[in-house]
């Protein structure tokens, strides 16, 4: 099969190839096909005739160059990796309480208008119309109980070309009232659902979908324990990811102890029932015991950084570093509206911030933890998140045969939040100034699988 090209793109690339290793490629010439793969890509093309007859020996054209400016880059599309669509509309307030009590002042109301279809369809194209526009390009969305409205949002996931893992959230016990489910009808929707994601139509039919359903047991303490086996069942036998919340406020983990006496810890909860494994993202993990950090890198499951949501709940400070160190995987999320931002950038600060609030308090004592550098943020914004959602081999940087999910950054953009200098701005100085300083409006164009999805 011939490879046709669409797109060539010739500037400067930024990606991560590990964790420290943050790789600048300037003068780059880099090839997406007609199904969003990235076909070639050389280095340090810098003359006219050698780009011609590189374009020449794809049997491509001129026409199909984006040539990017001196101050321009592409990077990577951020992954988001634990994200509640349905509380949007909240994203911003309720700031004024600790995790429990936030949730049943401020969320499970919110959550609750979704039993009706007309509100979904109201809130969440705006949520993932906005997410792309931030640069999230794969979003891991908590819907709501509700399975009408979620299945809503998988389809406009599907409609907007974002790359998405969509929960319909279950709990079936220690919940509101009027925002709860029998088991019976929790395992049957959810069932439901997973069907109808996994038989949502292609564009083109053959290749594999972007959006994929994610089991989503919203946390030990609102599913029995009956419910919780069941959803450990369902996720076996389609061979799906699971998401959970873990660990994230020291009364919650009482709580889950009082709940579940016979398990040594909340991480054993979630492993007792087949909800750990390499397809689980677990999102906070910030209190968690060295056993349970054994635990959770023994089942090769993830933990979603949410710095933004951990800060503004005063959840507590997670440290990622021990995390890296024991060899965990970790990406990061915006948690909104426990977190009140929903752009990756502010996460990739706010782990910055929270990185070295623990190299700070550890400063003093015998085990150091050094704060998160920036190529160990730029990959945990996106080579991370990759491997927690196990697309590592085709998403999150830009190695040939990989998909092509990024964004073109313009640092010059009218009303731009950076500033720059031409005199001392080197490529390098613009980069960090944009992970600081920038936000959307310097997100210039945004690709999923190389289709343009958000952006001129
Ligand atoms: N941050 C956060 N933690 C939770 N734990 C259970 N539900 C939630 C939620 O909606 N947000
Ligand atoms: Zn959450």
């Amino acid at each position: 099969m011939t490879t046709i090209i669409s797109k060539i793109f010739y500037g400067t690339l930024i990606h991560s190839l590990s964790l420290t290793e943050l790789e600048f490629i300037h003068n780059a010439l880099l090839g997406v096909d007609n199904r969003g793969k990235i076909a070639f890509l050389e280095r340090n093309v810098s003359n006219e005739q050698t780009l011609r007859d590189i374009i020449k020996k794809w049997e491509a054209t001129e026409d199909k160059v984006v040539r990017l400016t001196n101050q321009q880059f592409l990077l990577p599309g951020f992954v988001d990796t634990h994200m509640h669509a349905s509380q949007y509309p909240n994203a911003g307030i309720g700031m004024d309480l600790p995790l429990i009590d936030w949730l049943n002042k401020y969320t499970f109301p919110l959550e609750q208008s979704f039993s009706s279809v007309k509100f979904a369809e109201k809130i969440y194209p705006t949520v993932v119309s906005h997410l792309l526009r931030c640069g999230t390009t794969t979003a891991v969305y908590y819907a709501t109980i509700h399975l009408e409205s979620t299945k809503f949002l998988a389809k406009v996931v599907q409609q907007k070309g974002q790359r998405g893992f969509i929960g319909k959230v279950n709990m079936d016990c220690n919940s509101p009232e009027t925002y709860v489910e029998t088991i019976e009808s929790s395992v049957k929707d959810t069932v439901q659902f997973v069907d109808y994601v996994l038989n949502l139509k292609n564009d083109p039919p053959d290749v594999s979908s972007l959006v994929t359903p994610i089991i989503t047991p919203r946390f030990a303490i609102c599913c029995s324990s009956e419910l919780l086996n069941a959803l450990g069942e369902v996720a076996k036998k389609y061979e799906i990811p699971i998401q959970s919340h873990l660990s994230e406020n020291t009364t919650e983990i009482a709580i889950v102890n009082q709940l579940f006496p016979q398990h040594e810890d909340y991480t054993t909860v979630y492993d007792h029932h087949n909800l750990l494994n390499h397809r689980t993202i677990m999102a906070h993990g910030i209190h968690l015991s060295s056993q349970e950090l054994k635990l959770i890198k023994k089942r090769n499951a993830g933990i979603s950084h949410c710095p933004n949501s951990n800060f503004t709940l005063c959840s507590g400070v997670c440290n990622v570093r021990q995390l890296l160190d024991e060899g965990i995987k970790v990406g990061l999320g915006t948690d909104v509206s426990g977190g009140f931002s929903k752009s990756i950038l502010d996460s990739i600060r706010n782990a910055s911030i929270a990185s070295r609030v623990v190299y700070l308090s550890s400063n003093t004592s015998d085990k150091v933890y050094p704060h998160l550098t920036l190529p160990e943020l730029t990959y945990l914004a996106t080579m991370g998140g990759a491997q927690l959602v196990n697309l590592e081999n085709v998403i999150g940087n830009f190695i040939v045969g990989k998909e092509f999910d990024a964004l073109l950054i313009d640092p010059e953009v009218e009303g731009s939040p950076m500033q720059m200098f031409d005199e001392i701005d080197t490529i390098d100085r613009i980069f960090e100034k944009f992970m600081f300083l920038g936000d959307e409006r310097n997100i210039k164009a945004v690709f999923v699988r190389g289709r343009k999805v958000s952006g001129i």
